[in-house]
């Protein structure tokens, strides 16, 4: 089938479906500065260079936290280990912030930001440049601080499901 016959709605879907078979790891997004207490579940982070250390994170401009992040302009990337799942599906529905963050521990990033017990890694950002596309905003992130954990598992999202990493040292 080809992609110009699709009507614009019939396009998004075929396009979320094909998506779906990307596998990513899951991350919880968290921020805590001037406008308050926010985290979300995102899949969409990625490395974008290394000089200087950058990730980026598509976040929906509808979403609740959105404002929150706009504002606090600093967030810690939590990339999730084997056992999250629970925790990600917490982070990713309209669950009232202060249930979300009492089902887990976490300690304070230089920034300021959340940082996630047992995360197979925490990225530690200020936000450094923001480019709008469509319904979601890109945040351009600054690494100022890593925290890594090689005792754990790490955990993958696809075909619409969480699926265990197994790491072989672990
Ligand atoms: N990038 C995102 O915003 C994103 C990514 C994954 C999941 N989600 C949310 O979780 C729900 C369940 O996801 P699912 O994977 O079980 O099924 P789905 O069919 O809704 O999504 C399949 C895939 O499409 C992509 N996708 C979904 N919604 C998107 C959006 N609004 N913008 C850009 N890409 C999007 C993601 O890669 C996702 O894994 C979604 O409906 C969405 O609300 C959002
Ligand atoms: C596995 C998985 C992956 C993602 C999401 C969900 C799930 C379950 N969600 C949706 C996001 O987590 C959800 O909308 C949050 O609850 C934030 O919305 P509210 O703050 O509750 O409005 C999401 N949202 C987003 O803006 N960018 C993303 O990359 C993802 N990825």
């Amino acid at each position: 089938m080809s992609l110009d016959t699709l009507t614009p709605a019939v396009e998004k879907m075929a396009f979320r479906h094909a998506m779906s078979r990307l596998g990513a790891a899951v991350n919880i997004i968290t921020t805590e500065g001037p406008a308050g207490r926010a985290g979300f579940t995102a899949s969409a982070v990625c490395s974008v260079t290394d000089s200087p250390p950058t990730l980026l994170v598509c976040l929906n401009r509808s979403a609740s936290v959105y404002p929150v992040f706009r504002e606090n302009m600093q967030l810690c990337v939590n990339t999730l280990a084997a056992g999250h799942e629970a925790l990600s599906t917490l982070f990713g529905g309209k669950t009232p912030m202060t249930e979300r963050f009492s089902a887990a521990e976490w300690s304070t990033a230089v920034t300021g930001s959340p940082v996630l017990s047992g995360a197979v890694a925490s990225f530690d950002c200020r936000i450094t440049q923001i480019v709008s596309v469509g319904t979601h905003d890109t945040l351009f992130c600054e690494v100022v601080g890593i925290v890594r954990n090689d005792d754990t598992h790490g955990l993958m999202w696809f075909d619409r499901g969480y699926h265990p990493l197994m790491r072989q040292e672990a």
